[in-house]
């Protein structure tokens, strides 16, 4: 029993009782924002839909006693390849927002992509010494002082930090922000339904203080301006941008054709996530692990090469890796996590004999969402006879045909 965690917190098991108990803790209309995406959802159900037409080919008698999970991403060695995308406003899910979600990534030793739309300043979030890796997510804004102080920010926060009054220079340890996540396929928001069916809206007072210090978002009129979408962004002037303005590392999220994956390597990104933005922007594009198939016969080796979307599962993970993904991220389990967090009671200690009830525990929660991805995920390379990621390949994955019949890939 020893690689087995039974009993989880609130009867959670899987990731899809943690949507069900997290979703069931949230408002409608940020519920809805949280778990729906673009028109028909069509793109959202088929992100997950698209890794169950694949079977895991195990492999017995493998000796797998010295197991290993860890990989590296960003340049530094973390537990298992997966991490949180970049998602906006936790504080809406849970009080505690985004500093709790990244002490659970820290705890784990996890990657965390923190949103420019994060609910918390960027300093608050990475307000202890961590040394899991952080990448910071920019939306490509017509205002592009915005983005340079964030990057500054970000930066900085990076390459040093004072811990226990001694100043750490963080590029060493592995801790901060390592890289910018440069969200390419936002020109527009996409049409989500429920936002305009449910009046979506955050509450009063509320700022982005990453992208917006002092401004009160709620306050701003439709359109405005200061926070416009580049629709006039191209591959060249984008990357001279950045590069100018930053020394991390520089990778392209929502990359979803083989052309686009090119330029990004011509271009000279350091990675690229495949992704179409959890099926929030154009719906009806294909899922994820689809264009990952297409993609990696011409990129692996030339980039490193990262997916999201749909992933709910340790074995996703595993085919998501066989079919030749470097690293993986999810965004909606961390939400969801936070959500039963708020029904997770813990008791802390005062002294050594009294102790208190903290209400709410985001951090838990998101731990909890962690620790099934990972031993759902150690669980599968142990029985698929797996000793280290490097060995997961296709030879371990048939594709299941419509007509029943498992073909090679
Ligand atoms: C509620 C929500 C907010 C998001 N906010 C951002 C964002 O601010 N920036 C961004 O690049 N992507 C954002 N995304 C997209 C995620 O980074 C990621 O691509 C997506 O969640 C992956 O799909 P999954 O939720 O099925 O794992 C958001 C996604 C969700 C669900
Ligand atoms: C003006 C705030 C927009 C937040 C959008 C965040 C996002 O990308 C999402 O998918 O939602």
């Amino acid at each position: 029993m020893a690689n087995r965690q039974r009993k989880y917190d609130n009867q959670v098991y899987c990731i899809k009782d943690l949507e069900i108990l997290g979703s069931a803790n949230m408002l409608k209309s940020y519920r809805e924002y949280y778990n729906e995406g673009a028109m028909d959802l069509i793109t959202l159900r088929e992100n997950e839909t698209a890794y169950d037409r694949y079977r895991i080919r195990p492999r017995v008698l493998r000796n797998i006693s010295d197991l290993d999970t860890a990989t590296t991403i960003f340049g530094t060695k973390v537990k298992f390849p997966f991490g949180f995308s970049p998602t906006a406003m936790h504080t809406l899910a849970h009080p505690e927002g985004e500093v709790a979600t990244s002490k659970a990534a820290a705890v784990a030793n996890i990657p965390m992509g923190l949103s420019n739309y994060s609910t918390i300043k960027l300093e608050d979030v990475i307000a202890e010494r961590r040394d899991n890796p952080y990448a910071m997510q920019v939306s490509l804004l017509k205002n592009k002082d915005a983005m340079i102080q964030l990057i500054r920010r970000a930066e900085s926060v990076y390459f040093s930090k004072v811990c226990s009054k001694q100043l750490i220079n963080t590029r060493d340890s592995g801790a901060g922000f390592k890289a910018l996540l440069l969200t390419l396929d936002v020109p527009y928001l996409g049409r989500r339904l429920n936002e305009f069916r449910n009046d979506f809206g955050v509450p009063k007072g509320m700022e982005y203080p990453n992208l917006f210090p002092g401004v009160d978002v709620t306050n701003l009129e439709d359109g405005q301006e200061s926070m416009a979408y580049d629709d006039c962004a191209d591959w060249a002037g984008v990357m001279e941008f950045f590069r100018k303005h930053t020394k991390l590392d520089i990778w392209g999220k929502g990359i979803y054709t083989v052309q686009d994956a090119e330029l990004a390597i011509e271009h000279g990104m350091d990675g690229i996530i495949i992704s179409n933005h959890g099926g929030r922007q154009l719906d009806s594009v294909p899922a994820s692990l689809d264009v990952l198939r297409e993609i990696v016969p011409v990129a692996k080796g030339r980039i490193p090469i990262a997916i999201d979307g749909g992933i709910r599962r340790g074995t996703d993970i595993f085919k998501a890796l066989a079919l030749g993904a470097d690293f993986c991220f999810a965004g909606r389990p961390a939400i969801w996590g936070l959500a039963v967090g708020r029904s997770i009671q813990s008791k802390i200690y005062i002294t050594l004999t009294r102790f208190t009830t903290i209400k709410y525990n985001g951090q838990k929660g998101v731990e909890l969402a962690i620790n099934l991805l990972y031993d759902e995920f150690k669980t599968t390379m142990a029985l698929a006879g797996c000793r280290s990621v490097t060995e997961i390949g296709k030879e371990y994955l048939s594709l299941l045909q419509p007509t029943g019949v498992l073909s090679k890939l």
